[in-house]
């Protein structure tokens, strides 16, 4: 024991988990004491991932409740959907802290999970317990908490651009849409047709069209937020590149208001929030301005002639929508500060 804090990450052989991989190497406050494999467990870490080749020498390991409440303190899943259903009760019982990436601890009515993700919820005690970890709106409840459902990567990206403006009422709830794009790595490692090289390449297509699963999660924090129910319109394209998710979100203003005072208000609300960058007037962010780092950049613009405001909002789905949120939450968990760990640039170009 070296007096850090013990992590072990299930499904560590997909894109989230090798992401939390990268993040927990050089973490200060935390290791990894295991990497977890639902249908590999024996093989060398990095075979699987050559890129870490003697730096993860570690074999992975099966799933073992027991055995990861005697190597961990804090464990993250970054599985598919329907696995934390079943295994998050199991490790928060043993007494373990629980990460949870997908989404299976997100929506608080298990209802709505069912219709949305076609498959069983999970025991409605353990989805009040879940604290919902968008950590730059709701932080405060993730401090002490042991189980977090870590927000999903477009919710993210959306939520935190529309936020400030219903938290003030500046927006009109009902009239919003969301039109969002992502990176293939968005899907995950496995394959698909959908993101081979030459079926995306030279190539844009609208998917899940009116019922991406996204989009009831997305409502629950606006709805909170906003302290009524919100509903919107929300659609998701994919795009031919690895990394990135850029959402527009368009709203009416609930009175005219001009570019400076949207920049103000969004400065103000994330004032001293590290991981959230607010564009001045007139300057919209990039994906591959964030790419690889953990923060959301957002830029503003009002429309006079609609009375519209229009909100851009950018993320690296790997790193703010999944693994850099998930350490930027174990951060808060553990009452540590938010960036520890996370206080690098993007990769540019
Ligand atoms: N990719 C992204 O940008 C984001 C992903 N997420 C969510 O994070 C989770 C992981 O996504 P991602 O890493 O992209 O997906 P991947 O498909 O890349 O990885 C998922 C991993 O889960 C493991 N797995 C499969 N079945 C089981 C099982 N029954 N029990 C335990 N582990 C299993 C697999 O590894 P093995 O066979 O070795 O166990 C696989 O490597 C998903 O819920 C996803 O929706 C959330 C935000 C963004
Ligand atoms: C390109 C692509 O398919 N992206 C996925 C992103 C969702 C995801 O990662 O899952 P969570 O629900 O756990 O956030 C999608 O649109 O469903």
């Amino acid at each position: 024991m070296n007096g850090k804090l013990r992590t072990a990450i299930v499904g560590s052989t997909g894109y989230g988990g090798v992401e939390l991989i990268r993040l927990l190497l050089q973490h200060p406050k935390a290791e990894i004491t295991s990497v977890i494999s639902s249908s590999n467990a024996g093989a060398l870490y990095a075979e699987g991932y050559p890129h870490l080749s003697e730096i993860v020498t570690d074999r992975l390991e099966a799933i073992d409740v027991a055995a990861m409440k005697s190597k961990a303190d804090v464990v993250f899943l970054a599985t598919p959907h329907g696995v934390s259903t079943e295994l998050s009760p199991k490790l928060i019982d043993a007494g373990l802290k629980v990460i949870d990436v997908s989404g299976d601890l997100r929506l608080k009515q298990g209802d709505v999970y069912e219709t949305w993700y076609k498959h069983k919820p999970a025991d409605p005690a353990y989805l009040d317990r879940a604290v919902y970890g968008l950590c730059e709106v709701f932080g405060e409840d993730v401090r002490g908490a042991d189980l977090i459902a870590n927000p999903g990567c477009f919710p993210t990206a959306t939520s935190l651009g529309l936020v400030p403006l219903l938290a003030e009422g500046w927006i009109d709830p009902s009239t919003i849409i969301s039109d969002a794009k992502t990176g293939v790595s968005g899907a995950g490692r496995g394959l698909g047709l959908a993101y081979h090289y030459s079926e995306i390449n030279e190539s844009t297509l609208a998917y899940k069209v009116n019922r991406h699963q996204h989009t009831p999660e997305i409502e629950q924090t606006l709805s909170r937020v906003a302290g009524q129910e919100v509903t919107m319109t929300f659609t998701t394209h994919l795009l031919p590149m690895t990394r990135g998710i850029l959402v527009t979100s368009y709203a009416k203003l609930t009175q005219a208001r001009t570019d400076e005072e949207v920049v103000n208000l969004f400065r103000s609300y994330y004032e001293g929030r590290k991981f959230v960058r607010i564009r001045p007037v007139g300057k919209y962010p990039a994906t591959k301005e964030v790419s690889g780092s953990n923060y959301c950049d957002i830029g503003v613009s009002v429309d006079a002639r609609t009375g519209r405001v229009t909100v851009i909002s950018v993320i690296d789905n790997l790193m703010k929508g999944a693994a850099g949120q998930a350490v930027q939450n174990l951060n808060l968990m553990m009452g540590w500060d938010e960036s520890t760990g996370l206080d690098f640039t993007p990769v540019y170009p």
